[in-house]
């Protein structure tokens, strides 16, 4: 494979506080630089006066360059359209999880091709945003055939893969009394078994405020059967109101607890005590005018952070990781070195992995430029596309 260095870097973040050309600060940002990729890896990172010898070089002309963003919590795999239940949100109807199974019945109605077109649209629409790797969810599928058809569309995307059979409990298991066990006797056993070789990770939408998700008690079943099958843990919690989420995540050791919106004290004492990352998504409260989690009280207690973007169908339709970092900022208390810290190195964390969300040598060259001097931009000028991701020929991911 060729070098080539990328040079006339203004401004380079690397959330690398450690090199020593940085500035020091938790971005470890070096002024003037330049990097060189070999192999869709980084072999060289530093000033642009002491930049080796490669076999090309391109010059960025002062743009700044970024990590590319890590989205670590996506629903990329669905069909049909629920514009209209957002409307109907937008003049007070709260969300609820119901709308999941107008999902479910477009997806399962959906073929094969036609899912992984839609798939390839949606991934591509955030590569062209910023981002990276991104993590990708099944639950609009909700029986075996179709959860495990959805890992198998999202595998060929992202390695990061995660089962979400138990997101809700479908129509057809909610008339009888015994519905609900009987789902997730089924989510447990043959649809973990038939979805498991083709999923990193298992997560359930625990939510006692919704009637359609599962309790603290079922959400626990679903977590301790999938780490049974070799499956880490992710958990959906606190979205609609105080519930268990957060301590049931922290107990069993989850990478990452998700949306957070509804957190009591003893919740972020159990987070601050814990290798649990705390994911907030504010596009779902955007689009479902909910309150915004309280970032800034997160932080100073010690939790670790992420941001991604929750792009679904239901909660927040949005792929853009630049739009949740400039509400992050806004309407969460977050800094913008903060926030763009949640959205590389914090998500990388929340899918324990440490070659990504990082420009660092030996890390994946995910880079993303920005047309602008800065990565203050980002936030400074919401809903401007000006964060890209460069691409290495067919990166792993
Ligand atoms: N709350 C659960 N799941 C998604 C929404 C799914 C949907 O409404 O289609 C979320 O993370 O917000
Ligand atoms: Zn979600």
């Amino acid at each position: 494979m060729s070098t080539t260095a990328l040079t006339g870097i203004g401004e380079l973040v690397t959330n690398d506080p450690t090199h020593p050309d940085g500035d020091g600060s938790s971005l470890g940002l070096i002024q003037d630089a330049a990097v060189v990729v070999d192999d869709a890896k980084l072999a060289w990172v530093g000033r642009a006066s002491a930049v080796p010898d490669t076999d090309e070089r391109r010059d960025l002309g002062g743009c700044a360059v970024i990590p590319s963003f890590v989205d670590s919590h996506s629903h990329l795999v669905f069909a049909g359209d629920r514009s209209a239940e957002f409307a109907a949100r937008m003049t007070g109807e709260p969300y609820d999880g119901g709308g999941i199974a107008v999902s479910m019945k477009a997806t399962r109605a959906a073929t094969d091709d036609e899912l992984r077109a839609l798939l390839a649209r949606r991934v591509a629409e955030m590569h062209a945003q910023g981002t990276g790797v991104v993590e990708i969810k099944s639950g609009y599928g909700l029986d075996v055939d179709n959860e495990a058809r959805a890992l198998r569309i999202a595998s060929e995307f992202t390695d990061e893969t995660t089962f979400l059979g138990a997101h809700v409990v479908p129509p057809e298991f909610r008339a009888s009394d015994s519905g609900r066990d009987d789902y997730l006797d089924l989510v447990c056993g043959e649809m973990l078994a038939a979805c498991a070789p083709y999923a990193r990770w298992i997560d359930v939408f625990c939510e006692p405020n919704s009637a359609f998700a599962f309790t603290g008690e079922e959400s626990e079943r679903v977590l301790r059967a999938g780490a049974g099958a070799g499956l880490e843990l992710r958990v959906h919690g606190n979205q609609l109101g105080h519930g268990p989420g957060v301590q049931l995540a922290v107990s069993l050791g989850a990478a990452s607890v998700d949306h957070c919106t509804f957190l009591s004290g003893e919740d972020i004492a159990a987070l601050a005590g814990s290798s649990t990352v705390a994911t907030l998504l504010p596009g779902v409260e955007f689009s479902t005018r909910s309150p915004y989690p309280d970032a800034r009280r997160l932080i100073d207690a010690g939790v670790q952070l992420a941001l991604a973007s929750d792009c679904n169908p239901g909660t927040c339709y949005s792929s853009s990781i630049p739009f949740a970092i400039a509400v992050a900022v806004r309407d969460m208390g977050m800094t913008p070195a903060e926030a763009l810290l949640a959205a590389t190195s914090g998500a990388a964390k929340s899918l324990r992995r440490s070659d990504i969300g990082v420009i660092r040598v030996g890390a994946r060259a995910d880079l993303t430029v920005l047309d602008a001097p800065s990565y203050l931009h980002l936030a400074y000028r919401p809903g401007v596309p000006i964060a890209h991701a460069l691409e290495w020929g067919p990166a792993a991911s």
